[in-house]
């Protein structure tokens, strides 16, 4: 009797202690997911551990990738019930993340890294050679499989040696450059992904080629614009994680072979040409740890069986050795590191309102949109041609009416400027330049237009120097007064006298005008009000004498 009040009371503690290892089906609605269940030690009670059949959780997404308008959401609401559960909110967080180029078995490696986290206290935690890999979806072939960013549902709460204990959650990214994604939403991506991580393991296959260290570059820059304030290294950990290694006899597998291959491949020369010095200087710049770990091909049956399930059988022993020091490097008490932002560390509460803060720049528009190395090469081409062009055009407009220069008539001028305009396309036109005949056209389109905008200019300084441009106001104003008074003097004649009011009552107000007029000239005070007054003039100029010529 008292054994079993004992064995009861011990199992309410385990299943207080070990709540977040179980979702609620009902509250999460996981009940038509995958449910992987299995034959595990909830807790090593010191005097009657007990094994229970256990529901285990589920990769849910918590970044949403829409096709369409390309376009992330964030769920907040997956994304609270994650990070907010009362065992875990207040402790401090893990993140480690996944990400690289697409089908090159992230979401497998994730896999793995979970079943370390279920079985941490066994040495067998890799698992039995018959269990196929479930967790993170993976599968063969070569469509994508993992969009948006995913995270395991369960928070793990790990003890460090120092006592404190931590949440661990694991995050598995869409892979980069498949042929639906734009660069833009790859950046977007892989920078959440860096900015939200505290490990983030940048996966990539066979060997680290310049474009892969490019892309880094690029997207860390991206996550480190969309960041308020940018300290010294603003990330955290980041492992190259070279899969496939087929060069042992150079650099052996594992992290210290990944040491020396990564010291020599981030290493900055001083015979090295600037643009390779800046992509490795700012790698440097933006980590405060770079590791790297080289792990060897997993057997051809991985790589190529359509039935492949994962089961450790197939796998090359080689690969299996290496993922044993692998995971623990990454995801061992001791080796765990906590996500620190602005040099604090976070908690799973406040990861939740870093990840809606970042999410919300990524959805604004105050960032400039990533381009793919020939747009924004091609960009630049045709911008540089096009300030070169205009500037030509400018230099010659300003040698005809510039500063210095007399009145010049507005149709010889007109006859320059479509000179100039065209001797300056012209030279748009010869320039080399990437992109294609479409693309440059657009941008001639801009240039022309620009030119079309200058001229407006240089007519209007032009016409400020015609001494009778300048007289047309007040000329205006006089005629207006001339021809009120003449209109007043014959209606008062006539015996109107309304109108002969009227009439008076308009030239007094053209006189006031002529008189603020003046004024205004003599001082330079209230200009707006002498541009008004010029605008007027010039309307009714325009009633009397219709413009051949519109500038
Ligand atoms: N060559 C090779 N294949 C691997 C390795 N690890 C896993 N695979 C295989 O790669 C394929 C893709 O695995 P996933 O984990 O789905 O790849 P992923 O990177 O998550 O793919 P996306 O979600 O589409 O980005 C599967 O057939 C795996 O068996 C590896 O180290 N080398
Ligand atoms: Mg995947």
């Amino acid at each position: 009797m008292a054994e079993e009040e004992s064995r009861l009371k011990h199992r309410n503690y385990c299943d207080n202690n070990c709540k977040n290892l179980v979702l609620d089906e009902d509250v999460h609605g996981v009940q038509d997911m995958s449910i992987q269940k299995g034959l595990k030690v909830l807790c090593d009670g010191d005097a009657m551990p007990f094994v229970e059949e256990q529901k285990m959780a589920e990769p849910v997404q918590v970044v949403v990738a829409n096709e369409d308008d390309h376009e992330f959401v964030l769920d907040e609401v997956t994304l609270e019930r994650i990070l907010l559960q009362e065992n875990i909110r207040d402790l401090n967080v893990v993140v480690v993340s996944v990400a690289g180029a697409f089908r090159k078995g992230k979401s497998f490696l994730l896999d793995f890294m979970l079943r370390y986290m279920y079985n941490q206290k066994s040495d067998f935690w890799l698992g039995g050679n018959d269990e196929p890999l479930t967790g993170f979806s993976w599968r063969g072939g070569c469509e994508r499989e993992t969009t948006g960013i995913l995270a395991w549902s369960e928070v793990f709460v790990v003890e460090k040696p120092d006592g404190n204990k931590v949440a661990v959650l694991l995050i598995d990214t869409q892979g980069a450059f498949d042929s639906q994604s734009t660069i833009k939403d790859c950046a977007t991506l892989f920078a959440l992904s860096t900015m939200i991580s505290s490990v983030q393991v940048y996966n990539l296959s066979q060997n680290v080629q310049e474009d892969d260290l490019q892309h880094l570059q690029l997207f860390t820059e991206y996550g480190r614009l969309a960041m308020e304030e940018v300290y010294l290294k603003p990330f955290q950990s980041l492992v190259f994680l070279i899969r496939d290694w087929s060069y042992p006899y150079e650099h052996a597998y594992g992290l210290e072979g990944g040491k020396t291959f990564l010291e020599k491949r981030l290493q900055v020369k001083q015979n090295q040409h600037e643009e390779l010095q800046n992509v490795r200087k700012h790698i440097h710049s933006c980590f405060s740890n770079i590791s790297c770990f080289l792990l060897p091909h997993p057997g051809l049956k991985v790589a190529t069986n359509p039935n492949f399930d994962g089961r450790l059988n197939d796998i090359d022993h080689e690969f299996k050795k290496e993922l044993i020091n692998l995971v623990p490097l990454l995801l061992a008490p001791e080796n765990l590191v906590e996500k620190e932002i602005s040099g604090s560390k976070v908690t799973c509460r406040d990861l939740v309102q870093y990840f809606k803060a970042y999410m919300k720049i990524y959805q604004g528009e105050e960032l400039p949109h990533p381009k793919s190395m020939l747009q924004a090469t091609a960009e630049a081409n045709n911008l540089a041609a096009i300030a070169g062009a205009k500037d030509t055009y400018n230099k010659n407009m300003e040698q005809v009416c510039g500063g210095d220069k007399p009145y010049i008539a507005p149709t010889d001028l007109e006859h320059r400027h479509a000179k100039y305009k065209q001797d300056s396309v012209q030279q748009f036109r010869s320039v080399k330049k990437m992109g294609g005949e479409d693309f440059c056209r657009r941008y001639q389109e801009q240039l022309e237009a620009e030119l079309d905008e200058a001229y407006a200019n240089f007519v209007k300084h032009n016409d400020g120097k015609n001494i009778f441009y300048a007289a047309r106001t007040p000329a205006t104003l006089f005629a207006v007064m001339f021809s009120m008074y003449v209109a007043s003097m014959l209606t008062g004649f006539l015996g109107i006298n309304s109108v002969a009011t009227i009439c008076n009552f308009i030239m007094g107000i053209a006189l006031v005008c002529l008189c603020t007029w003046a004024y205004i000239k003599y001082s330079g005070e209230f200009r707006e009000v002498g541009s008004m007054i010029d605008q007027v003039a010039e309307l009714l100029w325009e009633q009397r004498t219709p413009r051949k010529v519109s500038c």
